[in-house]
C-alpha cells in the first residue's frame, strides 16, 4: 500500500525545442500539490531600472554558497551578457516567478523555474503566504508522461496577444495546443478569451462603487464569464478569477443567500489551486459560515436576503437562473 503515492510525481527532463521541463512520472489528479518550494533568490519583479536590478541580483548571488551558485548558474538565460553581473540578471529575468503578498517580488526556484509555459497550462503557480513558499498544483488531471506546464502570462487573451507577449518577454514562439488550433477553432477561442478579458476590464473599471451602482449589470458580466469558462470544459483558473467578483457583488448588496453560495464555490476552487493551507481557504471558510464578516457588507442592502433564503427543489438550470438573478430587471 502507498507504493505509488511515494513515487516522485515528476522528473526534470530535456523537452524537444524547450530546453528542460517537468514531466509527470505518474497520473496526477486535479488539485494535487506537485511542488512546494522556497525561493533561493528574490528581487523586485518590476524593478524598472535594470542597473538597480543587476546590483540587487549580483549581491544576492555573491552571498550564496558555492553549490547554490552552481545551481543558479545552471538555470536558463535568454538574455545576452558581457559580464557576470549581467548574466546573473539575465538568469533572474528569464526565471523569476511572481511571489510575495501582492506578487510584486520575483523569486527564483530550482524546480519550479524548470516548468515551461503553455497557454492551456495544466498546473498553476501560487504564492502561499502562510508557507512562505511557491506551490504548483494540478488544475487538470495530468496523465503520466505529459509535460507539466504553467502560464507565464498575467492575463488570458487571444492568440496574437499571447504570442507577442511570449516572444517579447521570453523569446519563444508558443506551440501549445491552444496556439496550434485550426483557424476556425482558434477564432472561436480568441473571441471567448478576448470577451472574458473585456469583461474583466469593465468590472475593474466599475471599481467598488460599481458593485452597488451597477450591481445587476456587473453580476450579468460575471455570469457571462463563468459560462464562458465552463465551455467547452470547466476552466478552474478562469473560475477562480470570476467567483470572488460574484461573491463581492452579492455581499456588497446585502444578499447573504447568494454570497454564501459564491463563497462555497470560491472555497472549493482555492482548495484546488492553492490547497487547504493557503490563506484563502480559512478566509472563505469563515465567509461561508458568516458572509457578513466581509468588508463590503453594509454598503447596500438593496438585495437583502437571509442565509436560508435559498430556493429548494430547483433543477440545476433553474438554480443557476436564481443564483445569477437572470430574470431580474437591470438595477
Ligand atoms: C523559466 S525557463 C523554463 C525552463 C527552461 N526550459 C530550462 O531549460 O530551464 C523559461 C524559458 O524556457 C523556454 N520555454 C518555456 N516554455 C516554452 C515553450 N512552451 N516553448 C518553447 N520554449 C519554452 C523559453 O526559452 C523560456 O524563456
Amino acid at each position: 500500500m502507498g507504493t505509488t503515492s511515494s513515487l516522485p510525481m515528476y522528473s526534470v527532463e530535456d523537452v524537444p525545442g524547450k530546453g528542460k521541463g517537468l514531466i509527470a512520472l505518474k497520473d496526477i489528479p486535479v488539485g494535487a500539490r506537485i511542488v512546494s518550494e522556497t525561493p533561493f533568490l528574490t528581487s523586485g519583479l518590476g524593478v524598472a531600472n535594470l542597473e538597480q536590478l543587476q546590483i540587487q541580483v549580483y549581491q544576492q548571488v555573491s552571498s550564496l554558497s558555492e553549490s547554490q551558485q552552481q545551481a543558479f548558474l545552471s538555470l536558463h538565460n535568454i538574455y545576452p551578457y558581457i559580464s557576470s553581473a549581467a548574466k546573473y540578471r539575465g538568469i533572474f529575468r528569464t526565471n523569476a516567478l511572481p511571489i510575495g503578498p501582492s506578487l510584486q517580488l520575483g523569486g527564483v526556484f530550482l524546480i519550479a523555474c524548470r516548468i515551461n509555459h503553455a497557454c492551456d497550462n495544466n498546473a498553476q503557480n501560487y504564492w502561499n503566504d502562510n508557507l512562505n513558499q511557491l506551490t504548483i498544483h494540478a488544475v487538470k488531471d495530468i496523465p503520466k508522461g505529459e509535460e507539466i506546464t504553467i502560464s507565464y502570462l498575467s492575463s488570458r487573451r487571444g492568440r496574437r496577444w499571447r504570442q507577442e507577449e511570449l516572444r517579447n518577454q521570453f523569446k519563444f514562439t508558443c506551440s501549445c495546443a491552444l496556439c496550434s488550433l485550426a483557424p476556425v477553432q482558434s477564432r472561436e477561442s480568441d473571441s471567448k478569451l478576448n470577451r472574458v478579458h473585456e469583461l474583466d476590464c469593465i468590472i475593474e473599471q466599475g471599481g467598488v462603487q460599481g458593485l452597488v451602482s451597477s450591481a445587476q449589470r456587473m453580476l450579468n458580466y460575471v455570469d457571462e464569464q463563468v459560462q464562458l469558462w465552463n465551455e467547452p470544459t470547466l476552466d478552474i483558473i478562469g473560475l477562480t478569477r470570476a467567483y470572488p467578483d460574484a461573491f463581492e457583488i452579492a455581499i456588497a448588496n446585502g444578499d447573504l443567500a447568494r454570497a454564501r453560495i459564491f463563497a462555497e464555490r470560491c472555497l472549493s476552487l482555492y482548495r484546488i489551486t492553492g490547497g487547504d493551507d493557503s490563506p484563502e481557504v480559512p478566509q472563505y471558510s469563515e465567509l461561508v459560515q458568516d458572509p457578513t464578516r466581509h468588508l463590503y457588507f453594509g454598503m447596500s442592502m438593496k438585495w437583502k436576503t437571509t442565509l436560508d433564503e435559498v430556493p429548494q427543489g430547483l433543477g440545476t438550470e433553474e438554480f443557476e437562473d436564481w443564483l445569477w438573478k437572470r430574470k431580474v430587471e437591470s438595477t
